[in-house]
C-alpha cells in the first residue's frame, strides 16, 4: 500500500514537445505520445547488440515489416541477439500514437534517433557553478556526498581530472563502468563514461539522456545515487555509488547448485520488489530487470542498476480502496481518502519540465471504476491472502502507461512485448517472476534453443516447474501469479507492489524494515576483492563485454596503476 508519505506525483505539465513531437497533451491532462520518427514508413526497425562487433559497440539496424519481427526473424546478423545483453529495441512507426488515459510517456527511444538530440544542453545546468548536483535527502550523511561537495565548494564543478580510474568494471551499450576515485579523497565511485560522438553515431543520446535523468530523479536505498555527473568535450560522466559485490548473476553462478536457497531469494527479491515499487510511483518502468542488473552493495544491501532502457511516464495516484470498505468493496466511496500534497518535493521528478508545484487537481485521487475490476484476479489474490484492511490503499503505478518499444533481454521478454501489443508497468512484474524462476531454479522459464525459439516459449508455451530443486508451494504460486502471460490478469497489475507483498511468499517480511534486515552475504573489502582479482570483463556475465570508448581506456589497469585523464 502507498502511504501519503510514500506518494510521490509527477507534475502533469507537459513537457517541451521535442521537434520530434513525442508528446501532446489535451485539455484533460492525458497525453498522447506520438513518435518522434518522421518517417511514415511502417517498417520495425530493430536495433540490436547482435551486430556488435568484438571490439566495438557499433549497432546494426535492420527493418522488418510487422511486429512478429521480433520473434527472431534474422536481423542483419543472424538474430536478434546472442546473449542476455539488454538494448535491442524495436520502434513502430506504423503505429505512432498510443492514447493513454491517466499518464504521460516520455519515450525518449522513441525518435532517438533524432541527430539533434544533447546532453547538454536540456537543463542547461552544465554552466552552473553546481553541475551535476542533485539533492538526495535520505543521503543527507553520506561521506561520499561530504567529499563531492567538499571538492566542488573548493574547485568549483567536478570533472575528469578530479578522479582517478582505478578500474575498467564492465561495458555495457551505451557506455564503459569505471571504478573510479575521488582525488584527495579515499571515496571511490562507479563511473560510467560515453563517448558522445559515438553516441550520437549509434544514435543513443537520448537513451543516455534518459538514464540520467531517471537517476538524478532517484533516491531510495536500493536504487543507485548519481553522486554527479559532468561533460567533457568528449565524453559524458555520470558518477554513481560503486557496488563492490557483484551482480546477482555472477552470485548465484558460484552457488553450488548454481541457484539460491528460498531464504536468500524471498531477500533479494523482497528489496528488488521494493524499488521497483518504488521506481513506479516515480513512474518508471523499469524494462531490464534481470540478475545481472542487481548489484550488490558493500552492506550486501543491493542496488538495481542500468536506466537506459526504462520508460518515463507521469503517474497520477489512484484510490483503489477507500478507509471503511473491504476488498469486495473496492469502489465505493472517496471520502474517506487524503492525499497530502507534496508539491514542494514532487516537481524534481526528470519529467517535470517546468519546475511549479502540482496543481491541486493532480492530487485529487482518481476512483478506479468497476470495470477496472471487471476481470478481478481473485483466485491468485486469494493464494496471497490480501487482507481486509481499514487504510486507505491507494495504486500509484504507471499501469496505464502504453508503449510500443521492443526493449529486454530475451529470456525476461513479457509476452506483450514480444507480441508488440503494447505495455506498461506490468512488465516489471513479469521480469520480477522470471528472475524469482530464475535464482530459485537456476535458469529461466522459457529459454529455447535460439533466441527465436525463447520468445515463442514465452509467448505460446505454459509456464512449468522442474522437479528439482524442491521449491515451497507459496514460491510457486507466486512466479504463476507474476507469469501470467495476459498483463490484465497478472498479478500486482491492479493494486501494484503491494499484491505481491502480501503473497504468502513474503510472509513475515516487515517491509517497512527491509533495509535494515541482514544480507545473506557482505562482499570483502572490495580493494582485494575487486581491484586484484575481479576481470575487467566478467567471464560468467551474459552482458556484453565491448568497449564504448574506442582504443582510448586499457582494457585492465594492473593493481597499483592508474589511468590518468590525459588518456582522455
Ligand atoms: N555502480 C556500479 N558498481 C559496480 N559495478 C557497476 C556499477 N554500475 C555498473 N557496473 C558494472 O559495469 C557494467 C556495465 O554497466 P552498464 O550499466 O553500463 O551496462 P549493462 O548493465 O551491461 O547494460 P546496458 O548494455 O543495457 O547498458 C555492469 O555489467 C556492471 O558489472
Amino acid at each position: 500500500m502507498a502511504s501519503c508519505d510514500a506518494l510521490l506525483c509527477k507534475c502533469p505539465v507537459s513537457k517541451n514537445v521535442s521537434p520530434q513531437g513525442f508528446i501532446c497533451r489535451n485539455s484533460s491532462h492525458s497525453f498522447i505520445l506520438v513518435e518522434g520518427s518522421s518517417e511514415s514508413s511502417p517498417s520495425v526497425d530493430v536495433t540490436t547488440n547482435d551486430s556488435l562487433s568484438s571490439t566495438s559497440c557499433t549497432t546494426g539496424t535492420t527493418s522488418n515489416s510487422d511486429n512478429m519481427s521480433s520473434l527472431g526473424e534474422n536481423s542483419a546478423n543472424g538474430e536478434l541477439r546472442s546473449k542476455r545483453t539488454a538494448g535491442y529495441r524495436v520502434s513502430c512507426p506504423g503505429e505512432n500514437c498510443v492514447h493513454m488515459s491517466n499518464f504521460s510517456i516520455d519515450e525518449h527511444d522513441v525518435g532517438a534517433e533524432s541527430s539533434e538530440d544533447s546532453l547538454s544542453t536540456s537543463d542547461g545546468i552544465e554552466n552552473s557553478p553546481f553541475v551535476g548536483f542533485v539533492h538526495k535527502p535520505h543521503m543527507a550523511h553520506d561521506g561520499k556526498w561530504e567529499a563531492i561537495q567538499s571538492v566542488q565548494s573548493k574547485e568549483g564543478p567536478l570533472g575528469l581530472h578530479h578522479f582517478r580510474l582505478l578500474k575498467r568494471l564492465g561495458c555495457g551499450d551505451i557506455g564503459s563502468v569505471y571504478l573510479a576515485e575521488l582525488k584527495g579523497t579515499k571515496c571511490c565511485f562507479a563511473m560510467k563514461v560515453m563517448d558522445k560522438e559515438s553516441l550520437v553515431k549509434r544514435k543513443k543520446l537520448l537513451r543516455a539522456q534518459t538514464e540520467r535523468e531517471i537517476l538524478q530523479g532517484l533516491d531510495h536505498p536500493f536504487l543507485p545515487s548519481l553522486y554527479t555527473h559532468f561533460d567533457t568535450e568528449k565524453f559524458t560522466c555520470l558518477v554513481m555509488e560503486f557496488c563492490p559485490g557483484g551482480d546477482l548473476h555472477m552470485l548465484r553462478q558460484k552457488q553450488l547448485r548454481k541457484h539460491f536457497s528460498e531464504p536468500v531469494v524471498r531477500f533479494y527479491a523482497a528489496e528488488v520488489l521494493l524499488a521497483l515499487e518504488y521506481l513506479h510511483m516515480m513512474g518508471i518502468i523499469y524494462r531490464d530487470l534481470k540478475p545481472e542488473n542487481i548489484l550488490v552493495r558493500e552492506d550486501g544491501h543491493i542496488m538495481l542498476s542500468d536506466f537506459d532502457l526504462s520508460l518515463q511516464c507521469v503517474v497520477r495516484p489512484t484510490l483503489v480502496k477507500s478507509a471503511s470498505v473491504t476488498d469486495s468493496d473496492h469502489t465505493k466511496r472517496v471520502s474517506a481518502y487524503c492525499v497530502r500534497p507534496i508539491c514542494e518535493a514532487a516537481c524534481i521528478t526528470p519529467a517535470c519540465v517546468a519546475p511549479v508545484c502540482i496543481p491541486p487537481s493532480c492530487l485529487v485521487p482518481k476512483l478506479l471504476t468497476s470495470l477496472s475490476f471487471k476481470k478481478s484476479r481473485k483466485s491468485k489474490q486469494d493464494a496471497g491472502g490480501i487482507r481486509s484492511c481499514s487504510l486507505p490503499e491507494l495504486l500509484v503505478e504507471p499501469t496505464g502507461a502504453r508503449s510500443m518499444s521492443f526493449v529486454g533481454t530475451h529470456e525476461y521478454l513479457a509476452p506483450e512485448i514480444i507480441k508488440g501489443e503494447g505495455h506498461g508497468s506490468a512488465v516489471d512484474w513479469w521480469t520480477f517472476g522470471i528472475l524469482l524462476y530464475e535464482l530459485l531454479y537456476g535458469k529461466t522459464p522459457f529459454k529455447g534453443g535460439g533466441n527465436r525459439a525463447t520468445l515463442f516459449n514465452v509467448v505460446g508455451q505454459p509456464l512449468k516447474f522442474p522437479d528439482s530443486p524442491i521449491v515451497s508451494h507459496a514460491a510457486k504460486d507466486l512466479i504463476e501469479g507474476l507469469l501470467v502471460k495476459d498483463p490484465e490478469e497478472r498479478l500486482a497489475c491492479r493494486r501494484g507492489a503491494v499484491e505481491i507483498k502480501q503473497h504468502a511468499f513474503f510472509e513475515g517480511v516487515n517491509w517497512a524494515l527491509v533495509r535494515s534486515m541482514a544480507p545473506p552475504g557482505i562482499p570483502g573489502p572490495f580493494e582485494s576483492n575487486l581491484l586484484a582479482s575481479r576481470p575487467t570483463s566478467n567471464p560468467l556475465s551474459r552482458s556484453a563485454t565491448v568497449s564504448h570508448v574506442p582504443g582510448r581506456l586499457e582494457e585492465s589497469i594492473p593493481p597499483g596503476q592508474y589511468l590518468e585523464f590525459n588518456f582522455f
